[in-house]
């Protein structure tokens, strides 16, 4: 089987860094302000480290392109929140130093390259504070093809009463999911279409992510009457894959039109999308183009779906 190694690796390193951040995430007071991000920053940094630790023994000449820098977790300011990030990582690495800690989250310094990884060690940051859903979203990327991609969503439960699914997908060889604790992986499918007003479609939960009012016009005018399901994270991809929801829109901001995506929060999502049997592209039907750099600079907006009802999402954003 093409990439059983990097799937293998990818796999066991992004569940190392979930468990890191549902450690984090217990630590969290429930009623927290969203704007104290400290914890956020101590599990995105533990989270980056195990992923760049595991890639980079495996992998040595593969550069990470990750969100994280240690730069400002290096300065005498950040002494506190240094010491809880290697606090955390120790309770997986028992004996990592600190210095070993910020130099792998500095792997992730990497740039785009023939093959290059690339890392969200925290995906719906606003979610993950929220008690919400985030996702732990890992991708291989050769020649501007996304071969292996792995997202956990450690608060999301498609199969099991527990919470915590594992999406893996290896490019032509499909796409398949796990419960967590159940650890067997199962082959996924996109759904079908039998009667498109009850399609059921995910958007983001923040407003300014997207376009609301436009996707709601959209969604008029590709007649979908079902309301839609808001989540964080590339959790959105998942459950498209999974075939639990048909659609998943995201329209250019209003208030952001310069806002351009980055790799690391679409990549692992696509694979798994289209190794389901769906498609996904920009709102003028061109596909994500991951050769080039760290952001998505041609796409504007996404538009991923099971497939069969893509051309005619297309036409209605056309009219
Ligand atoms: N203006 C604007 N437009 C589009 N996208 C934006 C924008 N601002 C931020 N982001 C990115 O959105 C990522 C979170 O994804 P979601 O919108 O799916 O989740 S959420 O509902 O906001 O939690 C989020 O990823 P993380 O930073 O990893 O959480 C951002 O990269
Ligand atoms: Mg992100």
């Amino acid at each position: 089987m093409a990439y059983e190694q990097e799937k293998q690796v990818a796999m066991q390193a992004t569940l190392a860094a979930a468990k890191l951040c549902q450690r984090v995430r217990q630590d969290i007071p429930p009623a927290m302000e969203k704007s104290d991000k400290s914890p956020v920053t101590v599990a995105d940094y533990g989270a980056q480290s195990l992923v760049c630790k595991a890639l980079g023994e495996a992998f040595p000449n593969d550069p990470i392109v990750g969100e994280e820098d240690a730069t400002a977790l290096r300065s005498p300011e950040y002494e506190a929140s240094r010491q809880k990030v290697v606090s955390y990582v120790r309770e997986i690495e028992a004996n990592a130093s600190e210095t070993e800690i910020l130099n792998w989250i500095d792997r992730g310094n990497g740039q785009v390259a023939p093959r290059f990884w690339t890392l969200d060690p925290i995906d719906g940051t606003k979610g993950f504070l929220r008690q919400d859903q985030y996702a732990i979203a890992l991708a291989l990327i050769e020649d501007g093809e996304v071969k292996v991609g792995v997202m956990v969503c450690p608060a999301l439960s498609l199969t099991s009463d527990d919470p915590g699914t594992l999406f893996v997908a290896v490019r032509g060889e499909g796409s398949q999911m796990m419960a967590i604790t159940e650890g067997e992986l199962k082959p996924i499918r996109v759904c079908g279409v039998e009667d498109v007003s009850k399609l059921r479609v995910v958007e983001s939960v923040e407003a300014s992510h997207g376009n609301p009012e436009q996707q709601q016009k959209l969604l008029d005018a590709v007649g979908i009457t079902t309301p839609s399901l808001h989540m964080d994270s590339q959790a959105k991809y998942g459950v498209v894959a999974a075939g639990d929801a048909a659609l998943y829109l995201r329209l250019p901001s209003a208030d952001r039109p310069d806002y351009r995506e980055n790799i690391w929060d679409h990549a692992a999502g696509a694979i798994v999308v289209e190794e389901a049997g769906g498609r996904v592209s920009d709102m003028y039907g061109q596909p994500l183009d991951f050769s080039r750099d760290v952001k998505l600079r041609e796409t504007r907006g996404v538009i991923v779906s099971n497939g069969i009802i893509h051309d005619r999402v297309l036409e209605a954003l056309k009219r």
